[in-house]
């Protein structure tokens, strides 16, 4: 059960974003089950590879200079990654959500500007889909009420697919006219956060979406449809994964390209997802689903490794773990970016992100908002870089 000062805190806001502690360590424990403890040892390694006075305490010119490994590849054998993985994919999308899901609750505004920067930083990083904004009512969410500006300041960045969220036709129209070419709807698999975050039932929703996909299709433009409280409800507790199914049965029915699993509120675990998925598995094909995991209880790295295993191979995150609500104790975001990047690199699966460039757009960010990352492994690197200034 949440904690009554969690509900109240999520209640007192219309559309929120009740958030994080750590992020997790815990994917280690699943990963690093090798015979001998190996790759444990070997993962991580930081070799300098410069004398003292070559070692400058500038992030970007230290990891230039760095040689990190997450990827053993001296003595596991192939096999024995294979038996404890399964048969996880070989490249991975990371859809970044930090534009949209990470900025969409810092009280204070971001600057266009800011945020037109930081997508151009996180598609030079090389990610592919970077979600840039909601055309969304501007009274519910403030922050987002320049996305027409947004949009208009990245439309000659190439390279990079930008969806935007649109709750209903006149977040569509507006999204449209604004030259957008890929959006997404948003349901929820539980009754009261559905009234909370979009003021209507699911089977309102589920109405409004009908419109918006039909009325997309007609202009030829994608639709993603998100699913939030797949596991757990800040409100109701327990989600059931029939519950699930049935909202993501009627996404993609509906005409939904992509149907993106949100554990919103971060509760999940391995134990709730792994059934969730299953249950979802079986009215959408596995291709086409996505997870997205906010990391309020430490748990979203597990659970996504033990999405891919499951055969999942589209994963949203936020770079340097933006969103949540600052101003409520132990509130998190999304699972970082670096973080996912980190762990994927260590089982070599691509990605096709430069892990380097993605930190630095986090940096940009977190400099921005006055607020450290909170990704475990740009932390972790920026420890290393300031150690290797002591040596
Ligand atoms: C859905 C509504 C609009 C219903 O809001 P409503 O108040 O029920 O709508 P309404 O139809 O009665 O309209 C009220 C006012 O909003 C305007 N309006 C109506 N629609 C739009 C629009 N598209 N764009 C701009 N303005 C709009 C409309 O014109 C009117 O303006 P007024 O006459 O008062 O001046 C509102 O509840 C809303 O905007 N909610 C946004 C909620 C939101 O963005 N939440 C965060 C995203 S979901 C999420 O983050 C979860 C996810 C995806 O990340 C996955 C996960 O982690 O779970």
């Amino acid at each position: 059960m949440l904690s009554s000062k969690l509900i109240g805190q999520f209640s007192k806001r219309k559309s929120f974003f009740p958030h994080k502690y750590n992020p997790t360590a815990l994917s280690s424990l699943i990963l690093l089950v090798s015979p001998k403890n190996e790759m444990a040892d070997g993962m991580n390694t930081v070799n300098l590879g410069q004398s003292k006075s070559q070692i400058h305490l500038s992030p970007d010119r230290f990891m230039s200079n760095c040689n990190y490994r997450t990827l053993y590849t001296d003595s596991v054998s192939s096999n024995t990654q294979h038996k404890l993985l399964g048969n996880i994919p070989r490249y991975v999308r990371i859809v970044e959500v930090g534009p949209r899901d990470g900025l969409q609750n810092e009280k204070d505004i971001v600057p266009t500007s800011v945020k037109v920067e930081l997508i151009k930083m996180l598609v030079d990083s090389g990610l592919q889909v970077v979600e840039a904004t909601s055309f969304v009512s501007p009274k519910w969410v403030p922050q987002l009420a320049d996305a027409k500006d947004v949009i208009e300041a990245i439309k000659r960045v190439g390279g990079a697919r930008f969806p935007v969220l649109t709750p209903n036709l006149k977040g569509l129209e507006a999204a449209l006219a604004a030259g957008v070419k890929e959006v997404a709807v948003f349901a929820a698999a539980s009754e009261s956060f559905s009234r909370s975050n979009i003021n209507c039932s699911i089977t309102e929703s589920l109405a409004r979406f009908r419109d918006v996909t039909s009325a997309a299709r007609k202009n030829s433009i994608p639709v993603r449809g998100y699913i939030s409280c797949v596991v757990g409800c800040p409100m109701e507790g327990n989600v059931h994964p029939s519950k699930v199914a049935y909202v993501a049965d009627e996404l993609y029915k509906m005409g939904c390209d992509e149907i993106s699993l949100g554990d919103t509120i971060g509760v999940g675990t391995p134990g709730t997802v792994i059934p969730m998925i299953e249950a979802v598995k079986n009215v959408v094909p596995i291709e086409k689903l996505a997870v997205h995991f906010h990391d309020t209880y430490g748990q979203a790295l597990s659970n996504i490794l033990v999405s891919l295993q499951m055969g999942i191979s589209v994963v949203d995150s936020s770079v340097s773990g933006l969103g949540g609500c600052p101003y409520a104790k132990g509130a998190t975001g999304n699972v970082a970016t670096e973080d996912v990047v980190y762990m994927l690199n260590g089982l070599g699966v691509k990605t096709n992100i430069d892990l380097k460039k993605l930190m630095l757009a986090g940096d940009y960010i977190r400099k921005h908002l006055g607020r450290p990352t909170e990704s475990k492994a740009a932390m972790a690197l920026s420890k290393t870089s300031f150690c290797a200034s002591k040596l």
